[in-house]
């Protein structure tokens, strides 16, 4: 590393961010902060600072701990660290200011932004570097190359990905989860086993033992995917065309069905591929009753805070009833590792067919949760979920908007093509050697029921226009008799 011009005094660093910082946290998307309401900004403490990189500009690695005693949450944030004079970080890229009295002052922003400082951090990660409180991990034979240009992927986001040329994807991780980070388990199991369309993991970075809640896992670098497009984009502008009136120029309802059979058998692959490396066992009953408690627990939650769901809170909880009776039945449904927060943004499709990333599960769900094995049926009812969701975005875009009076043929259009694409994804993921969802019919309507509810509570927090849309499928899941698609 180049030797640094002027040192940068970390204690004023760090004294200044923790002026600034609850101001700036309060508007990341990732920063959940809940144990701060009612007093404005929350109030966070500084548990980590590391001075990666002590060049100008500078790199500081920070970990804060957010809310009360026992109930903490712990975020990282890359802090970029620079003479005012080197050109001001854009709009809400900037942090705070420590001035000096010599001389200029110095911004502190956010170092995602800041290509240099990314290939800083890349290049720690390639040399395996275990200064301070962190190490860096990289697998023998996991080679990379450095210099490329790095660029903050936009999308919004759980985490903040950073793109290296079109070879190498780094997730820095936001919230922070002490114990073993389930993206790296599941990437590198799949790795493992081969054949499975995911990328492969290449290095990652954990704090030492040393971090006072354990080793945890802060961020992740990975094989770059190119791609057409992730599923969602594809999908919503085909299915626009279908509800706008094309559907019939094109194969049945709109020509996607072959690409959601396609996603079908590549979601089977992965099922497969975990369940053959982390193992698969039967559901016990025991394991049953505390599945349904789960799903009531969760429930009963959300029925607290979105008071949209409560006409239909009775029918929900009895949809939770049949499961410990399932496990009682000579088919027990087989568990296993699954994805956890399966949708069609979270597929891309590569030249050569689907590739599934983020295996980071639910991030909303404690990290027991989303580790704990789980009937494959949970992905497919996430990704039903998600066609569905896709449909209705299609005839929001055709009729003009959220709140315009639905109904008619757009309305019909929309209805099919969920219907059509759901059905074609369940055929494929049962071509490909996946337990048939449709007979599961129990399981499945118990597991989309459960992620509308989650959606439900998403959609209230982050999206409200859309929260019609979860509400929409939890009146046909109460109501229809089960079935796949
Ligand atoms: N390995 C990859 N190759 C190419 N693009 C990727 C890769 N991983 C993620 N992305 C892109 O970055 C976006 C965010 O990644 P994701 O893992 O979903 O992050 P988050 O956990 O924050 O939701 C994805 O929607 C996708 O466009
Ligand atoms: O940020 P993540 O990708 O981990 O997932 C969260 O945000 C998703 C929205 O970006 C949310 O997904 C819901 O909306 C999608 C359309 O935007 C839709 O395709 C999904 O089916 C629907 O669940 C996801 O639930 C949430 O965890």
């Amino acid at each position: 590393m180049s030797a640094p011009t002027r040192t940068v005094d970390l204690t004023r660093v760090v004294a200044e961010l923790r002026r600034s910082l609850p101001g700036w946290l309060a508007g990341r998307r990732w920063y959940a902060g809940k144990q701060g309401e009612g007093q404005h900004p929350p109030p966070v403490e500084p548990v980590l600072a590391d001075l990666l990189h002590p060049g100008d500009p500078a790199l500081v690695q920070l970990v804060v701990r957010a809310g009360r005693r026992g109930h903490e949450e712990w975020y990282q944030v890359l802090v970029g660290v620079g003479r005012e004079t080197a050109g001001a970080p854009a709009g809400d890229t900037l942090i705070g200011r420590v001035p000096e009295p010599d001389g200029p002052g110095l911004l502190l922003y956010e170092a995602t932004a800041d290509p240099r400082l990314m290939s800083r951090l890349l290049a720690r990660l390639a040399a395996r570097d275990t200064d301070g409180q962190v190490e860096c991990h990289r697998p023998a034979g996991a080679e990379f190359p450095l210099g490329l240009p790095a660029r903050v992927i936009t999308a919004e986001q759980s985490n903040t990905s950073v793109a290296f040329g079109d070879r190498l994807m780094l997730k820095v991780l936001r919230r922070l989860v002490p114990g073993p980070h389930p993206e790296l388990e599941l990437l590198t199991a799949l790795e493992r086993d081969g054949d499975v369309p995911s990328a492969r993991p290449l290095a990652w970075m954990r704090t030492t033992d040393a971090f006072p809640a354990g080793p945890t896992t802060l961020a992740v670098l990975q094989e770059f995917v190119p791609s057409r497009g992730d599923g969602w984009s594809l999908a919503t502008a085909q299915a626009a065309e279908c509800v706008g009136g094309d559907c019939a120029s094109v194969a049945p309802l709109g020509g996607f069905a072959e690409e959601s059979r396609a996603l079908g058998r590549a979601t089977a692959r992965v099922h497969t591929a975990l369940a053959r490396q982390l193992g698969s066992r039967e559901l016990g009953p025991e394991e049953a009753r505390a599945l349904a408690a789960e799903l009531t627990g969760r429930l009963e939650q959300a029925l607290e805070e979105v008071p949209e769901l409560l006409p239909y809170a009775r029918q929900l909880r009895t949809l939770h009833q049949d499961l410990p009776e399932l496990a009682g039945r000579g088919h027990r449904p087989l568990v296993q590792r699954v994805h956890g927060d399966l949708h069609l943004g979270q597929v891309l499709r590569a030249p050569h067919g689907w590739v599934l990333i983020d295996f980071e599960g639910e991030p909303g769900h404690p990290l027991e949760e989303r580790r704990r094995p789980r009937p494959a049926v949970r992905d497919v009812a996430a990704m039903l979920r998600s066609f569905d969701y896709a449909a209705h975005h299609a005839l929001f875009e055709v009729l003009g908007g959220p709140s315009a009076r639905r109904g008619g043929r757009p309305a019909r259009r929309a209805a099919a093509w969920a219907v059509h694409n759901r059905r074609a994804f369940s055929e494929g993921y049962a071509e490909a050697g996946g337990a048939d969802p449709r007979r599961s019919p129990v399981l499945l309507r118990a597991f989309e029921a459960d992620k509308a509810v989650y959606e439900a509570v998403y959609e209230a927090r982050n999206r409200p226009d859309w929260l019609p849309i979860p509400l929409a499928a939890i009146r046909r899941l109460v109501h229809e008799r089960p079935s796949a698609a």
